[in-house]
Formats: C-alpha cells, structure tokens, sequence
C-alpha cells in the first residue's frame, strides 16, 4: 500500500478490520517494521484524534513521528500553479512537499475543503498537490472529500460490535450553527456501502450527498422511518453539495434524543467527534448507554497501526 485516501485503495476491507482487530490484541508485535522510519503528520486544519491516534499507532510500530501545524507553523503556502509569488504566500506547495519527502518515510496530510469552490474541492486540487510533489507514500488524515480513517475506525467498531451478521445501519443528519464539510459522510457512505450492513441515509431535503459516495444507500428524508428497527446510528452534520457548502433551512426537529432512540432497535449510537452537544446530539443521549463514540475514538489507532503496517511493509 503506497496512498491511503480512500477505500479505493483497499482491496480487502475484511482483511484491514481483521487487521486492526489483531493489533488491538497485540499493539507491539511489530515494531521492528517502524524501526529508523519517520512519519510525518501534517495539519491544514485543527484535530485531536486523528493528531493522537495516528501518532500513537506509528509509536506503537516503533516509528518516529514528526507533527507540522503547517497553517501556523509552516511558511504560508502558495497551491496554485503559474502566478508570481508577490503576495502573502511565501512557499509553493511543490518545494514544500518535496522537502518534507526527503525528510519522512510516510507523509500524513489533513486538508478541509474551502467549501467555495466545489471544483477544486471535489478534485481534491490540494490534497493531491501533496501526493504529487511529496514523493513518498501518503495517508489521508481528513481531505476535503473524505476521511477514511475515520470510516476504517467506524467499520471496525461496528464489526467488533454487532450482534447480527448484516446490521442495519443509519447515517443521519444533524443540525450545525456553521456549514461543514462532506468528508466524514461521504466517506462513512462509501465504506458503508461495500460493508455486510443494511445501510440508510436521512437527511433534510437539500442534503443530498454527491451520488458518486451513496451509491447501494436507501436514501430517506424520513428520519424516524429510517430510525426504525437500526442497530447503529451515524451522526453527523454536513453542509450542502447543492448550492456547495450552504445549509438550506430545515424545519423539522433533526437532533437524535432518548426519545428518538425508543424506535430503534435499541441502537448504539456514533459519532466521529468532536461533537456540538444539544445542538448536533443530545447530551442525554451522550451521556447515555447507547453512545459508544469513545469506544469509536479508541479504534482510531487500530485502525491508523493496520494502515501504516501495510505502508511499512511495502517500503
Ligand atoms: C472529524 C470531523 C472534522 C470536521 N468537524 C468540524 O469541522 C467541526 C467544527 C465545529 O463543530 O465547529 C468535519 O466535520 O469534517
Ligand atoms: N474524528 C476526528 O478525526 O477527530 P479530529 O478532527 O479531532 O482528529
């Protein structure tokens, strides 16, 4: 495995889950594959856990790890091609990745959308600057159209976790005071989508996600049609494909109670984090038996250590 950006690059999603389930039980059986290897976590954007887990498990496989906040500490980067560098920015994206390659084995890049510009967003324009310039294996650690270590952590905790052979899984809106990016549901959806799972999105009209990443999805506007009988609930706010990054006005009430819960089939509740409590999901329900986001946050470095692995061993 070179690139990790998508569940395009896995050939066998059955094998990464049994994978990071292994690691689980077994953290520090492999660390002479990271040994004199460095892997280097770069951040456009603010995270926690993907920052956390994703150095945990490099440590764990005996790497060195570097963290760059690029967007603070790095020089201010110029993406685009072709225009004289008289302005703000101060290096172009092609010296920087390059430089970076020469100093790390494995590069991980976080990069939201501007939620502007679907174009650029959608073909991933800075995103694949990187993997183009850097020269050496990437990892997504949240594009502007994906976040497949999110989705692997996601698909290993419902593995782990269910106790029927094809659950019935719900991706569900959520309300938000601020547009937010399409990464985690589409990339929750396409994974979703080649699972052994019975898998539905509910979302307000005007919500509906790019097609290319639902595809095999019941698509709902329904929430509580959708709510019946599902043995995982997905949460999430994401702001809307068309018009690109708007929120269009939603009328009815989206945000997941106790009440709301009674017509599943008394359903385990998720989460990516961080999550706005009461306003995208309810604190009696965060704080209730059915949420099981930490459980979720804790498989993210599982599912980070089998990525990695497989990069590792490719070196
Ligand atoms: C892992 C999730 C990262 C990001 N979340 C946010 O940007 C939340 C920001 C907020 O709630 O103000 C998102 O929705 O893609
Ligand atoms: N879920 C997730 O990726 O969290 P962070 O944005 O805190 O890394």
């Amino acid at each position: 495995m070179k690139l990790f950006t998508s569940v395009n690059d896995v050939t066998d999603i059955n094998a990464l889950v049994a994978d990071a389930l292994a690691l689980k039980k077994d953290p520090y059986a492999h660390q002479h594959l990271g040994k004199n290897k460095t892997l280097g976590l770069v951040f456009l954007n603010p995270s926690l856990r993907t920052r956390m887990s994703t150095q945990k498990a490099a440590l764990n496989l005996g790497m060195n790890v570097m963290v760059l906040n690029i967007d603070k500490e790095g020089w201010a980067l110029e993406l685009r091609d072709g225009v004289v560098m008289n302005g703000t920015t101060v290096e172009h994206i092609r010296e920087a990745a390059a430089v970076m390659g020469q100093y790390l084995d494995i590069i991980g890049i976080r990069s939201f959308p501007g939620l502007k510009d679907r174009e650029e967003d959608y073909t991933e324009a800075i995103f694949n600057k990187f993997v183009e310039f850097c020269g050496i294996p990437v990892v997504s650690l949240e594009s502007a159209t994906r976040h497949p270590l999110q989705s692997l952590a996601d698909i290993v905790t419902i593995t782990e976790l269910k106790t029927k052979a094809r659950p019935k899984v719900v991706l569900t809106w959520a309300p938000h005071i601020k547009p937010l990016p399409q990464a985690v549901p589409n990339s929750f959806a396409e994974w979703m989508c080649r699972a052994e799972v019975d898998f539905t999105i509910a979302h307000p009209a005007g919500y509906e996600l790019c097609e290319d990443f639902t595809q095999g999805a019941t698509i709902t506007h329904n929430q509580d049609e959708a709510l019946k009988d599902a043995d995982f609930i997905y949460v999430k706010n994401w702001s809307a494909y068309e018009p690109y990054g708007q929120m269009p006005e939603v009328k009815d009430e989206w945000m997941l109670t106790n009440d709301r819960l009674k017509i599943t089939n008394d359903a385990k509740v998720m989460h990516c984090l961080p999550v706005r409590r009461d306003l995208e999901l309810s604190a009696e329900v965060l704080d209730g038996p059915h949420s099981i986001v930490v459980h979720e946050a804790s498989n993210r470095v599982w599912a980070a250590q089998a990525v990695l692995k497989r990069i590792l061993e490719s070196l």
